[in-house]
Order: structure tokens, then sequence, then C-alpha cells
């Protein structure tokens, strides 16, 4: 089977403000694609065009083998939707929404509804007016995942629920890709992505700048090195060795942040001085995610 989602020179803009240049991107069968950027980089506007919400300005996005805006309505039955912005009606209950919403998909089993608001700890009985915001947010995973839809997009599908939930959300995310459907997930924050994405993507001011496995991002992780010498040492004692961050050498101490691939050399370096004390700790993935594509860098839009 080919990709899920293929996205080839999408471009959306707004009258001046250019929200996504140029997009590029597969997702396949069984994949989670963790969508990572800062608040405004676009990934709302990318999840709009992928459902057929909005319309590109130029390039085009298919979904399931159809094109995302001619063929909205057909993709709609196949994808399960977490927009961003939730709208439920307020006079009408959990179980209504279901109702209506799986009447335009072609049905669903009350059994996979009953199970998903247990798992999810959500009474549907309860009209929308009275429900949190995390309630609120529990009612669209429902609706998204009651008809086992082929695709599941999630804009940011966690905000406003606790961790517990976080987690049967993240379950139910990995349930979805072990029985070989696809998962476009988009987050602010890695550790939202990171425990449920195989790739990730990064978007900023409207550009995918970096797409990457999660496991070659784990083997980049930085690592928080600090030794203190028994004398003091040369100032430029680590200038061989490459790939370092934050490298301060100060008299007798010495501080740097080394990827995994670094840590040998710097030891080697350190070894060849009487060493008094000597701490090294593995960064969060978080952290490292940062150092390599966070906010210090900056892009031309
Ligand atoms: N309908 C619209 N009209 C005009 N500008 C828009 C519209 N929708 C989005 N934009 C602009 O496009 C850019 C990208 O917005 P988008 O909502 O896609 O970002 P985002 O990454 O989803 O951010 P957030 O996490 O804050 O939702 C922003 O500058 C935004 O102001």
């Amino acid at each position: 089977m080919g990709s899920v989602i293929t996205a080839e020179g999408l471009t959306k803009a707004f009258g001046a403000t250019v929200a996504l240049r140029d997009l590029t991107l597969e997702v396949q069968p069984g994949e989670v694609f963790g969508y990572l950027g800062p608040n405004g980089a676009g990934k709302t506007t990318t999840l709009r065009l992928i459902m057929g919400l909005i319309r590109p300005t130029t390039g085009s996005v298919s979904v399931l083998g159809m094109d995302a805006w001619r063929d909205a309505v057909p993709i709609h039955a196949r994808v399960g939707y977490v927009p961003g912005e939730l709208v439920l009606y307020d006079r009408l209950t959990g179980y209504d929404h279901v109702d209506y919403l799986a009447a335009l998909r072609g049905g669903t089993r009350p059994a996979r509804v009953d199970q998903l608001a247990e798992q999810l700890d959500l009474d549907l009985r309860r009209p929308a007016r009275e429900l949190s915001r995390g309630n609120r947010q529990k009612v669209a995973l429902v609706l998204a995942l009651m008809t086992e839809p082929e695709l599941l997009v999630l804009d940011e599908p966690t905000g406003g629920l606790d961790p517990m939930v976080q987690r049967t959300v993240q379950g139910l995310i990995l349930d979805h890709a072990a029985g070989g459907g696809a998962v476009l997930l988009s987050s602010h924050v890695l550790g939202e992505v990171q425990r449920v994405a195989s790739r990730i993507g990064v978007l900023r001011a409207g550009r995918l700048v970096a797409v990457e496995r999660l496991d070659d991002l784990r083997a980049k992780s930085l690592h928080h090195v600090e030794v203190q010498f028994a004398e003091a040492v040369p100032a430029g004692i680590l200038d061989p060795v490459p790939d370092l961050r934050d490298v301060t050498v100060d008299g007798s101490s010495l501080r740097c942040s080394a990827p995994q691939s670094s840590l040998d050399a710097v030891l080697k370096v350190v070894s060849a001085h009487p060493v008094v004390d000597f701490a090294c700790a593995e960064a969060e993935l978080e952290e490292t995610f940062l150092a390599y594509y966070g906010a210090g860098e900056t892009d031309a839009a």
C-alpha cells in the first residue's frame, strides 16, 4: 500500500502571510508522525489542508490516494480528526454527537464507543455545555477514534488532559498504529509526542526544517559533562573534540554538553590530566531537541 498522506509543494498563503511554504511530506501506514513547531509555525494550517477544510494556494496533498480538497467528503469517512479548536453543540450530549457523526461516517460499533468512553473516563450522557475543557477534548477523541479510521489527524490532542489521561491517549495512538493505521500528531513540545512517534518533522515559520527518526534523535542525545581537575588545564583542551556545546574551561573546572558520539573523545582528553571529580548525565530528549532545532536557530521566512 502507498503513503497515507502525500504532500507535494504544499503552500498556503492568507493574504500576505505565507502560513505554509512548499511542504513535501509522506506519512506511511502504521506510522506515527510527530509534527512539531512553535505556535504560529503553520501546523494547524497543514492539518486543515490535509482535511480539505482549506484549499492550497499551490501544490497538492493527497490522503488515502485521493485529493484532499476535491475528495474531502469520502476522505472524511475514513479519517479521524481532532481539531485544535473543537466545536461542540452545547445542548447535545456526547452520545448525540456520536450518533450525528456516526450517521455521516457510515456507522460505528456502540461497543467501541463505550469502550473508548470507559478508557478515557468520560460520561457521554452529559450535555456538552456541562463539560470541562478536558472532557470536551475526550469527546473529540472518542469521535475521532470510534469509526476505527485508517488515518488519525490530531491537532495537539492532549491539551487540557491530565497526565494519566495523556498516557491513555498515547496508548490509543499506539494501538491504532499497531493495527496498521497512520497518525499525524501535531504538538509544540517533543515531550507530548516522543513516546509514540517514530518520526518527527520540525516546522518553523511555515517551513519544514527537519525530518528525523526519533531513534536518530536519541542517538544524538546530549550529555552534560562536569570535571574537576587537580590543577588548571589549558583553556583549549576540548578544541579537538567535535560537536560540543556550551564548553566552559575555567582553571581546573570544565563543563560541556556532548552528544553521545563525542563522549569517548571527551573522556580521552580529560583522562590525560589528574581528575578529582567527574559527572556525566544524559539530558532530557526535549533539551537535545531544542539544542538542534530550538528557537536559537532562525530561519528567513
Ligand atoms: N485564516 C487565517 N487567516 C489569516 N492568517 C492565518 C489564518 N490561519 C492561520 N493564519 C496565520 O498563519 C500562520 C500559521 O498559523 P497556524 O495556526 O497554522 O500555526 P500553528 O503552528 O498551528 O500554531 P498554533 O499552535 O498556535 O495553532 C500564523 O501566522 C497565523 O496567524
